[in-house]
């Protein structure tokens, strides 16, 4: 029997998660619900939904949630954590309102959330606070009695997400044919975001210049491009890019996309890519489409050999990752002494958003922050 490992005060881990479509019928009611209230351009939208349907109107994301679950009950149960783990997500079933309301119901006081995001956005990191706020005022008017919500880090910099993605290009890398293997150069992809949530992402002190969303994207990706190194004994170049822009042209996101990122290499003569998906956790539908198929295609169309690595998944390290980062957190809300693990130069980020983190356009009430209604 392993020793019996303490997470009070909490009682429940909570994955929370954007969900995404299971079947055909599926995909317009998904979309609807993503862009509600959002200004996504019509065009887009059905540009998007042809996605899916490629796809058979599938998104992987909710059996990779799946698989992340079990990996996170097994990984609780081989180390004494006696911590049941639920799942929610934003934009379809199970939704978090739902699963909430489960969670009270069994009696859940003291709920810790994992979001299956890495970074600190808007989109990333408030829009899941203001989930989490709208399901609380949901249970309030039906007169349940709330729990207290905590949301775990940012953890784009704990070893345990960084480590399987520096296999995955390492592996990619290896991958590629021999004559270009020496010469390739490393894409770190993530979404890209409008630069006015970027240079306003994360706390306050840290806007401007892309925000602590670039930051953090940059940090990381130096830390998996000196691990290659350290690896195969060669030194990649690498640029961080992005994928995914969606909204009204004229409105200027982060860039370059990484489809203009492949043909600028090829241009300057760069012999291979290795498209890394640093700003996702699992090969969703942004990594199918925008990068197997897309960019994958592009390259293509090019002739430059590309390989995609692969996201962390339900990788059993992420799911230790999540477990310390689960006792680090209980530690620290019981007043003891702990020393957060993670890599790079930034260091661990901060438990509790402060006021003014990650802004909306519109203000709306957001959980789990310092600037919660329902502390
Ligand atoms: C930063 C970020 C992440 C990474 C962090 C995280 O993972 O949370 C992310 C993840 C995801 N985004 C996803 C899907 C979509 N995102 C959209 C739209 C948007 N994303 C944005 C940002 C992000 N998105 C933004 C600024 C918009 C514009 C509209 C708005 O301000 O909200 C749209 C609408 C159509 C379109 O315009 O593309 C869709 C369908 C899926 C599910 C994939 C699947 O089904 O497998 C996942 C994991
Ligand atoms: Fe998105």
């Amino acid at each position: 029997m392993p020793d019996v490992l303490e997470a009070s005060p909490y009682d429940a881990l909570l994955l929370l998660s954007f969900g995404g479509p299971e079947g055909p019928d599926d995909v317009v009611p998904f979309l609807e619900n993503v862009t509600r209230g959002r200004g996504i351009p019509k065009e887009r939208l059905k540009e998007v939904g042809q996605h899916y349907f490629l796809f058979g109107g599938v998104s992987p994301i909710n059996d990779q949630n799946r698989a992340l679950l079990d990996a996170l009950r097994k990984d609780f149960a081989e180390h004494g954590l006696e911590l049941p783990v639920y799942w929610g997500n934003r934009n379809w079933a199970p939704y978090l309102t739902d699963t909430l309301r489960e969670m009270v119901r069994d009696g859940r006081r003291r709920i810790l959330v994992l979001a299956t995001s890495a970074y600190a956005s808007y989109s990333g990191c408030r829009q899941y606070r203001e989930n989490l706020a709208d399901a609380l005022a949901a249970l309030e008017a039906e007169g349940l009695e709330l729990p207290k919500i905590d949301k775990l880090r940012h953890y784009f910099n704990h070893p345990g997400f960084v480590e399987p993605m520096v296999d995955g290009v390492v592996r990619s890398l290896a991958e590629l044919p021999d004559e270009v293997r020496e010469g390739a150069h490393i894409a770190f992809c993530t979404h890209s975001i409008p630069n006015s949530a970027a240079d306003t992402s994360g706390p306050v002190e840290e806007h401007g210049d892309g925000g602590a969303y670039v930051r953090q994207h940059l940090d990381v990706a130096q830390v998996i491009a000196d691990a290659v190194r350290e690896r195969t004994g060669s030194d990649h170049p690498w640029q961080l890019v992005y994928q995914s822009r969606s909204g009204a042209p004229h409105i200027p996101w982060l860039e370059p996309d990484i489809c203009d990122h492949l043909e600028e290499r090829h241009a300057a003569g760069v012999p291979a890519v290795v498209m890394a998906p640093i700003g996702f956790v699992s090969d969703h539908m942004e990594v199918l489409y925008d990068l197997d198929t897309e960019a994958t295609a592009k390259a293509e169309e090019l002739g430059l050999p590309v390989r995609r690595s692969a996201t962390v998944g339900a990788d059993p390290r992420f799911a230790a990752a999540v477990r310390d980062l689960v006792m680090e957190r209980a530690a620290d809300e019981r007043g003891q002494e702990v020393a957060p693990c993670a890599l790079g130069a930034l260091g661990a980020s901060h438990n509790l958003c402060p006021v003014g983190c990650c802004p909306a356009r519109a203000p709306r009430p957001a959980a789990a922050g310092a600037d919660s209604p329902y502390a």
